[in-house]
């Protein structure tokens, strides 16, 4: 329970709110942050008392809020992607759609572009293109062969170029997006179906590109349900492009940036990724299973 008011007391610090012109109305000797072996703070407070001025602390209104940096870690790309546990409140606003909310409204009817594909606004672009800087300053983009040293098994059946979240170091940060923002929206629309939290192995950005992989063979997804957010602009950072939904003869080509498809993963909704013809498709994918 947060209590809200608005509370008279005699010792504030770190932080203030005062109107300067009434600062100016006091006489400088007597309002003062200097006084002889007291830090600014208690001479400050104290000259005030003097002068018969109230302090107060009130959090009844958000005039903003302090930032946690002592885990910032400037040498990483897009720091502040890494930052959704320290500073969840300035994480949200900085990152998360602000439609989003608005996904669970009950009067408005989710976006469904092939049968049991839905479609929410999910992160901002300052999201999308800081997860494209992140991939491309690491840079290590997996060959697209079946061989792939990163799984257990070793070998990737229907292979992507791309690259996964725990090789930048950000695969907890990811887990816990998918818990706080993804769920709840499977929940809304997969209804009765509950893991929390949801559990996601694989998780990982692709990069398509017509001169090294321009498209996707038809595949089933080693997942439960399958998330695919646009992280950049269809017919202007590339062409072609989409996924398509061989059952329903149905493709998603106008993807919107931030906008992310969730659909099951096996046996209804046998996918594929359609052929980029010009420039760089990046999408982030993540298999939930279950
Ligand atoms: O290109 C797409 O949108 C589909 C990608 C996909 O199916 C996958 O990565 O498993
Ligand atoms: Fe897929």
């Amino acid at each position: 329970m947060i209590f809200r008011g608005l509370w008279n007391v005699p010792f504030i610090t770190n932080a203030y709110l005062v109107n300067a012109s009434l600062l100016r109305s006091y006489d400088s000797t007597k309002l003062t942050f200097s006084l002889p072996n007291v830090d600014a703070d208690m001479a400050f407070c104290y000259s005030l008392r003097d002068l018969d001025i109230f302090m107060y602390v009130s959090n009844r209104v958000d005039f903003g809020h302090l930032i946690n940096y002592e885990t910032y870690e400037v040498t990483r790309a897009e720091p502040d992607m890494y930052q959704i546990f320290e500073n969840e409140q300035a994480w949200e606003e900085a990152f998360i759609h602000p439609q989003y909310h608005e996904n669970f409204n009950p009067e408005a009817n989710p976006k469904q572009p092939c049968p049991d594909v839905y479609w929410f606004p999910i992160v901002t672009r300052k999201f999308t293109k800081a997860l494209i800087n992140m991939m491309e300053s690491f840079g290590k983009w997996s060959s697209g062969k079946n061989e792939d040293t990163r799984l257990e098994g070793g070998y990737e059946a229907v292979p992507t170029r791309d690259i996964h979240m725990n090789q930048v170091g950000w695969e907890r940060h990811w887990l816990y997006f998918l818990q706080k923002y993804v769920r709840p929206l499977q929940e809304h629309v997969f209804t009765g179906y509950y893991h929390n939290p949801p559990r996601s192995l694989m998780n990982f950005v692709v990069r398509y590109r017509p001169d090294e992989q321009p498209s996707l063979r038809p595949h089933h997804d080693s997942s439960t349900y399958t998330i695919n957010i646009a992280l950049n602009e269809a017919g202007k950072d590339y062409e072609g492009g989409g996924c398509r939904f061989l059952r329903y003869n149905c493709s998603v080509v106008d993807t919107q940036v931030g906008w992310m498809l969730m659909h099951p993963g096996r046996l209804t909704h046998f996918h594929e990724g359609l052929l980029v013809t010009k420039g760089t498709r990046y999408i982030m994918i993540a298999f939930v299973d279950p």
